[in-house]
């Protein structure tokens, strides 16, 4: 285990009811609100009436970014950051999912920069401050609400890159209540629940040693969404179960499981190169891309995939050699994956072999080599791609 700080800032207020906390949240802030949020699921759900509701009993002057698209775009980011500055903005208020609330992180940044937030986005310069925000969670997936990270897609290069890790862009609380969850659609909350395992495996794949402890917690994520995933699709509408699963998205990717070593993240990487070129959604990309990640990668440390194969997903070891038991518990996840109806291939999104090349390009545009367990070069992505066509 590597030393390390860690301090996390984000207030956090879980669980049924909280949202009577955002009033008091609100009057640290000044009366100039900017409110982001998406394409309207929190119109149908009634929860921007509740949120209006509150916002104008706090006194507040209420300005809106609606229709946040998923892969949130750096125009729409652009969009806010104007209304930000034009307006004297005091406040970001995110009410979505990772999409708006990764939106609002470049928003929040942009709006205290004077260099364009693509330049931030792309590491060109780094943000120096940011506006404040919050968010009200509706959706099970990215961690973004108590993460300082976000994902930002440019449509006209067609590039999708990660940034943050800045201290400014924490969000200084989040409201996560499981009934904001309930209307999220079966396939969203798929793609959902297969981010928070691929958070959490990409965790897992690392070359630490004694992390014994962390080791456990992650483990401990994938094996509770193994046990809840099938649970929660029977009874979509389960306040217990989409509590679980909200509680697991924010642990596997807040910082709290992975202090002490780096995960290795290449396949984020790839998947963002899918959807900067094919726009489909970040889980559905994952689900078909980390087994195929896994199966090139086992042979850089076949201990990792043995632990994780017999004590998530039960493979029995006897008999068998070490790398057996970790292509078996590669079979079992991708099995897994199966029973739950997350797709497995890139026809499932009719991706051919056409923009394999283009896509490969698009993992390699920062660094030559990307992923920290396994280092990948543009070769490496076409072999997976193509592996998962
Ligand atoms: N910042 C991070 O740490 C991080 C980590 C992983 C992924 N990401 C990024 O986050 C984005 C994906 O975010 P996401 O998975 O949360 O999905 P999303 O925010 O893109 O939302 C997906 C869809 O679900 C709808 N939706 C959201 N809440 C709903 C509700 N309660 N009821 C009905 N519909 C609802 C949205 O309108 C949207 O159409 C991708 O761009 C991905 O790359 C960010």
């Amino acid at each position: 285990m590597q030393s390390f700080i860690f301090h996390n800032p984000t207030r956090l207020y879980f669980g049924q009811g909280q949202l009577e906390h955002l009033k008091n949240e609100l009057s640290n802030y000044g009366a100039n609100i900017l409110l982001v949020y998406g394409g309207g699921s929190i119109k149908r759900n009634g929860l921007y009436d509740q949120v209006i509701t509150i916002l104008n009993n706090a006194n507040k002057n209420v300005f809106e970014l609606s229709g946040v698209e998923p892969n949130p775009r750096v125009t729409t980011a652009r969009k806010g950051i104007e209304i930000c500055k034009n307006e004297k903005i005091d406040f970001i208020l995110a009410v979505g999912g990772g999409s708006t609330i990764d939106c609002t992180k470049a928003i929040a940044a942009g709006a205290r920069s004077e260099e364009d937030i693509w330049d931030i986005v792309t590491k060109k310069t780094s943000a120096s401050d940011a506006l404040p925000f919050g968010t009200l969670l509706t959706l099970a997936a990215t961690g973004s609400e108590m993460n300082p990270g976000s994902v930002i897609t440019n449509w006209e290069t067609k590039e999708k890159h990660g940034w943050g890790g800045s201290p400014y862009t924490f969000p200084v609380f989040s409201i996560l209540d499981p009934v904001f969850t309930k209307s999220v659609p079966r396939d969203q909350t798929i793609y959902g629940m297969v981010d928070i395992m691929s958070h959490a495996l990409e965790h897992y794949f690392h070359h630490e040693n004694n992390t014994l402890l962390q080791d456990r917690m992650v483990e401990g994520i994938l094996q509770t969404m193994v046990e809840t995933a099938p649970k929660l699709l029977e009874d979509l509408e389960n306040e217990e179960h989409r509590a679980t699963v909200l509680y697991n998205g924010t642990m596997a990717l807040n910082g709290m499981v992975s202090m002490g070593y780096h995960g290795d993240w290449a396949t984020h990487n790839l998947e963002h190169a899918v959807s900067a070129v094919h726009d489909i959604p970040h889980g559905g990309g994952l689900a078909i891309l980390f087994p195929n990640w896994m199966r090139y990668a086992i042979d850089e440390n076949v201990e990792r995939f043995k632990q994780l194969a017999i004590r998530v997903f039960d493979v029995d070891p006897d008999g068998k050699t070490d790398k057996d038991i970790g292509l078996e518990g590669i079979e079992k996840l991708r099995a897994f994956w199966n029973s739950i109806d997350a797709p497995s291939r890139l026809a499932d999104y009719n991706i051919d072999e056409d923009t394999v090349e283009e896509m490969a390009d698009k993992t390699v545009i920062a660094n030559a080599e990307f992923g920290n367990f396994k280092k990948l070069n543009r070769i490496d992505a076409i072999k997976i791609y193509t592996a998962s066509l």
